[in-house]
């Protein structure tokens, strides 16, 4: 597996026969997954069907489940921290911290994901993302769509293969929506891969492939 977008690439994240239960009730089962270079997945579900659960143990973030997660065919427990430094995930809520500005946000991410990054980047992504003027506000001042394109400005800073974002599109507006769609296009066609879940009608994503939870752990897997 190569690790730089730029260069070339080879990778995957195998799912093999997952299930998850909660509370006595079994939000999926037998599930198979595969995701490699170019590749985006979208989980798709009602309330409650466990797009966010499944996302989670995708990432790393849940041990509680059956079947076996591998990463470029080993097993993840193995080579979690490769995996991991091929990360990007972006949970249901933005992650931003309220008394802290944009710009602070930026930099608090960018450590904890262990890129050094510099002021111009930082900005030249707030910019990208449509916060211009916006820099040095405390976050919790910011609508929670601007606090969305924060988390978002991540995904420019941060160079990730996987990336995995749960419902990325909320309170973001329509322009925000297509220019997201764009990116994840963009990553897609550099190499990357993205699993994402989302409520919003999109627009045609490429060779997007849908995953299909339902009630009582039925599963479909459809183009
Ligand atoms: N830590 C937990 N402990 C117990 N039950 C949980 C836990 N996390 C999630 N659940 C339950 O698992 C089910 C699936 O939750 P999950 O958040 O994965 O659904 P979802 O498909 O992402 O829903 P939504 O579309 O509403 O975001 C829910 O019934 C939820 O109550």
């Amino acid at each position: 597996m190569q690790s730089g977008v730029n260069g070339a690439l080879s990778f995957r994240l195998q799912a093999r026969q997952l299930a998850c239960e909660r509370d006595d009730r079994m939000l999926f089962h037998g599930l198979d997954l595969e995701v490699g270079p170019g590749q985006i997945v979208r989980i798709e579900g009602p309330n409650g069907s466990g797009k966010t659960t499944l996302l989670k143990i995708l990432s790393g973030q849940l041990g509680d489940y059956q079947g076996e997660l591998y990463w470029d065919d080993a097993p993840m427990h193995a080579v979690r921290d490769a995996f991991l430094a091929n990360l990007l995930y972006l949970g249901h809520a933005a992650g931003i911290k309220g008394a802290l500005t944009a710009l602070e946000n930026l930099s608090w991410h960018q450590a904890l994901a262990g890129e050094a990054g510099d002021h111009q980047a930082r900005m030249a992504a707030l910019a990208e993302i449509g916060l211009m003027g916006f820099e040095d506000v405390p976050c919790a001042q910011l609508s929670a769509g601007q606090q969305r394109r924060v988390a978002l400005a991540r995904l420019t800073l941060i160079p990730r293969l996987l990336w995995v974002l749960d419902e990325p599109f909320t309170a973001i507006d329509k322009d925000g929506v297509a220019a997201l769609e764009r990116r994840l296009l963009a990553h897609a066609a550099r190499g990357g891969s993205v699993i994402l879940t989302t409520h919003h009608d999109l627009a045609p994503l490429g060779d997007i492939r849908r995953v299909r939870l339902g009630e009582g752990g039925t599963l479909d897997a459809a183009r």
